[in-house]
């Protein structure tokens, strides 16, 4: 929005000192809502200055008009005529936006690149929530073009873009005005609000295991639904010999389940399929992605677990930004090969020399995990399991004993 003859000629001074790869202008003088944003006094120096400058202009139809001296402009021959009489005046390429054409179904936007018009159409997508419908669309193109994109497809992209956002956001109602603006993010319709990681999720952990699911003939959907039934207060996907595209699309299903029950879920070890699935967070071990790299990948609000069973490593954790730590193995298991066993010692001494929460692993069932409790270090805050729940015909059933067995831990504590 440039409200003066002075500040556009201040920017065209600016872009000819320190060029630009592309740039893209939206003439923001008439909103869709019909509010003047900037004078007709600008309008020289629009055509003289910034718009042979720019790689593309995206005007809406007053904006059009506007630039043309106040032609009607009323159908797409209109736009089209419009796009050509405004590209000699020298930008390079021009989108007229057709969104406030009268009787039209479709939206339909022309797009003139100096050789071929192109008529851009999408359904017209009836809602109060258009607010910053331009100002969207025309970043979107700038972004699409920063990441390399040809201008065509850049402007498809970006109206595809506008579109969906508009389409989500018909119904919802954001802010007091009686236009809103749309939700950019296709985030705020969703019931089920993600939560931040509280420590004492960490109660009943439950690790799933591909391989006892194989065996006993459970889906890692159904075992995940069965898990959480019992009680299970988080849930890690530990699935080393699913295919990718599997992990994918198990990880998309249980995230599902695990919202609506307000359970997270973490991803064993694959940071690309958290990023994916849009999982809670990871689960890594040492010698899986350092956990600096994968909070930079993951950003601030995702869980990260980190497995460390000495105090250095426990320290290092604390510092890379985990979450929390997952120690053992505290007893002997089954489930991961060649596994260093710490006992109740190694487990205490990793809980004392870390300000994380802890959870403890490795064969861990009903019969020990009172003992486990029992260590009373409070930043010990649960167990972690995997055979005890998924090597059991009856996931559901497993898991709700061993959590009485937990909240027994708990009476006797306090
Ligand atoms: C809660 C929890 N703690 C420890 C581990 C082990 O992780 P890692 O050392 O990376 O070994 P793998 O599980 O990847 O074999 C865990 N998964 N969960
Ligand atoms: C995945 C894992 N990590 C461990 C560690 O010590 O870091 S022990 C372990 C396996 C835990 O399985 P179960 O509950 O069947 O013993
Ligand atoms: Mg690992």
């Amino acid at each position: 929005m440039l409200p003066s003859t002075g500040i556009v000629k201040t920017l065209c001074q600016s872009l000819k000192e320190f060029p630009v790869q592309a740039l893209v202008v939206d003439p923001v003088m008439v909103s869709t809502s019909g509010h003047m944003l900037a004078g007709p006094s600008i309008l020289d120096s629009f055509r003289e200055e910034l718009l042979p400058m720019a790689d593309i202009v995206t005007p809406n139809l007053k904006e059009a008009s506007a630039l043309l001296g106040g032609v009607p402009l009323e159908t797409i021959a209109d736009m089209r005529f419009a796009a050509k009489a405004i590209h000699d005046i020298g930008p390079r390429n021009v989108l007229v936006k057709g969104g406030d054409l009268p009787a039209s179904l479709d939206a339909v936007d022309v797009f003139y690149d100096g050789n071929d018009f192109y008529e851009l159409r999408s359904s017209r997508i009836m809602t109060p929530n258009t607010h910053g419908t331009g100002c969207t669309l025309a970043s979107t193109v700038a972004a699409e073009l920063a990441k390399g994109s040809q201008m065509l497809s850049a402007v498809k992209v970006a109206k595809r873009y506008v579109e969906a956002a508009l389409s989500y956001s018909k119904n919802i109602t954001i802010g007091g005005g009686c236009q809103g603006p749309m939700d950019h993010l296709l985030k705020l319709k969703s019931t089920v609000q993600r939560r931040p990681f509280d420590p004492s999720d960490l109660f009943l952990y439950a690790v799933t295991d591909s391989r006892m699911n194989k065996k006993w003939g459970h889906s890692i959907v159904d075992a995940v639904k069965a898990a959480i039934e019992g009680g299970a207060t988080i849930i890690q996907l530990r699935e080393k010999e699913v295919e990718t595209s599997d992990f994918l699309e198990a990880a998309k299903a249980c995230l599902k389940i695990c919202r609506v029950h307000g359970v997270p879920l973490l991803i064993n070890d694959r940071i690309d399929v958290a990023l994916a699935s849009d999982a809670d967070g990871v689960h890594i071990g040492q010698s899986d992605m350092p956990a600096q790299v994968a909070r930079v990948l993951l950003g601030p609000d995702k869980i990260i677990g980190v497995s460390c069973k000495t105090p250095e490593q426990a320290k290092q954790a604390w510092r890379n930004g985990a979450d929390y730590i997952g120690s053992g193995g505290v007893y002997p298991t089954n489930t991961k090969e060649n596994n260093k066993t710490i006992g109740l010692d190694g487990l205490k001494t990793v809980c004392l020399s870390s300000k994380l929460p802890v959870v403890a692993i490795g064969g861990i069932g009903i019969s020990n995990a009172q003992a486990v409790m029992g260590l009373g270090v409070p930043n010990l805050k649960g167990v972690a399991v995997v055979s005890t729940l998924f090597d059991r015909e009856c996931v559901s059933t497993e898991t709700r004993k061993l959590l009485e067995v937990l909240k027994e831990s708990t009476k006797i504590a306090n």
